[in-house]
């Protein structure tokens, strides 16, 4: 398959050489790890919330792709360390650092290590959307019913 290719920037030196340069992990990987680009090792205290540099800048340029920046599921359920915004969305146009807002939302202390992969990195399609503003829709079968309006079961 062939791949869109991103200009991506190179911030910190030691990307490629002693902190490893993303790459997919696997041939069917969704997510490229995003790394840590510490001075030293960061220990987050329970609730504290950090934003962490990764070294690295992409320019997608592209308005019908975007990339997310996910948790990595290890961290976040084994030891609380997720995003502090949740999820990160990096617009096509953004051509600044891609930084990586660590929340540890657990009870106990987590050091993070130089170099740690911290967090993922995903590309995905957006529509961007034009509205026509109306004074009613054509009804639905759902029409206005949501928040569990379906029931349970
Ligand atoms: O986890 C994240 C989230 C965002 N960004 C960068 C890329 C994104 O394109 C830009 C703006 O993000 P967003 O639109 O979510 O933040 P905002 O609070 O609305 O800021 P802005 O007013 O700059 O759009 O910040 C990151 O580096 N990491
Ligand atoms: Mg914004």
């Amino acid at each position: 398959m062939t791949r869109p290719t991103f200009q991506v920037r190179i911030l910190d030196a030691r990307i490629g050489d002693s902190i490893p340069f993303p790459e997919y992990a696997t041939a069917g990987s969704a997510g490229l790890d995003l790394r840590a680009c510490l001075d030293e090792p960061l220990t987050l205290h329970p609730g504290e919330t950090r934003l962490l540099k990764t070294g690295l800048s992409i320019h997608i340029a592209d308005a019908s792709l975007a990339a997310m920046i996910l948790p990595r599921s290890g961290l976040g359920h084994k030891h609380g360390i997720v995003l502090g915004n949740l999820v990160g969305l990096i617009d096509s146009d953004y051509q600044g650092e891609l930084m990586v807002s660590c929340w540890n939302r657990g009870d106990t202390p987590f050091t993070i290590e130089i170099g740690e992969r911290i967090a993922q990195l995903v590309l995905v399609p957006v529509v961007q959307a034009a509205f026509e503003v109306v004074d009613s829709f054509d009804t639905s079968d759902r029409g206005e019913g949501g928040f569990g309006s379906t029931g349970t079961h």
